[in-house]
């Protein structure tokens, strides 16, 4: 039996009469990513945001690393080891490279954002988090402004700040959104390496790289998990098909 490291079970979560979740059930395993696909609208991002404790489920529970989190704060979740990345870019635009990955290390210690400069005159700090930019390779951009770099070299640097928290889980919300081809290549390779280190949920609408990495893919359509399975189950399923890769999956 393979380590469960996420267990969703049964998530269900309504926005007035629209059901953006409609018990769901699915489970992230060491050492794997897990693609999570489907049309504009089916609640993948709804369903992300309850994982992180953005959003509060209706029903339903959610386990990570054997705790039941359903109830806990995103900070409480992170501290258990759920690093993530969003769509919406939570980076700081006026400061450098170093100095938003180190405010991202500061947070693996619970300290508050108090005063600036101490924080980036602490060596531990700035080690942990200059190891992490040069694993996600922007050692040559460190002193760079965020506002500066290029939207790729701008999801490098969200995925450095998560790896300072040392995740022992990764949630990312189409982190190959607005990369153009070197850069997805790019960010494959880096993914394919990184789920050795912490499994990743992974949302993205780009189905080459979900092709290329993914271990198994669960389809959402209207809330509901269409089905699960690796890559050429879901390539073969006939309803998938026809709800979401049509001629993609020839
Ligand atoms: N806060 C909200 N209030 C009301 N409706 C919402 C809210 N968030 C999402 N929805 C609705 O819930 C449904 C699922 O949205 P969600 O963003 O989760 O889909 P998605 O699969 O991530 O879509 P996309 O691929 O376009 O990002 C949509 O119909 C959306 O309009």
């Amino acid at each position: 039996m393979p380590d469960i490291v996420l267990n969703i079970q049964n998530i269900s979560k309504s926005f007035g009469a629209l059901k953006a979740s409609d018990g769901v059930s699915l489970d992230l395993r060491e050492g794997e990513i897990h693609a999570l696909i489907g049309p504009n609208g089916a609640g993948k991002s709804t369903l992300i945001s309850q994982v992180a404790g953005k959003l509060k489920p209706d029903t339903g529970k959610i386990d990570l690393l054997g705790s039941d989190v359903t109830k806990l704060s995103i900070a409480e979740r992170a501290k258990l080891g759920l690093g993530r990345t969003f769509q919406i870019s939570e980076l700081a635009m006026d400061y450098t490279v170093l100095e938003n990955v180190m405010l991202g290390a500061l947070g693996k210690r619970g300290g508050a954002f108090r005063f600036f400069m101490p924080v980036m005159k602490d060596a531990e700090l700035r080690e942990c988090a200059q190891s992490a930019i040069e694993r996600v390779g922007l050692s040559r951009h460190m002193h760079k402004i965020t506002s500066e770099l290029s939207h790729g070299q701008r999801r490098q640097l969200e995925v450095a700040v998560a790896l300072t928290l040392e995740p022992k889980v990764f949630l990312m919300d189409e982190p190959m959104a607005g990369m153009g081809a070197e850069g997805s290549k790019m960010l494959t390779g880096f993914l394919d390496d990184l789920r050795q280190q912490a499994p990743i949920l992974l949302v993205e609408h780009d189905m080459d790289a979900v092709f290329a990495l993914a271990d198994r893919i669960s389809v959402l359509v209207y809330g509901k998990v269409i089905a699960t399975g690796n890559v050429d189950f879901i390539r073969n399923h006939d309803e998938v098909r026809r709800a979401y890769l049509g001629e993609e999956a020839t």
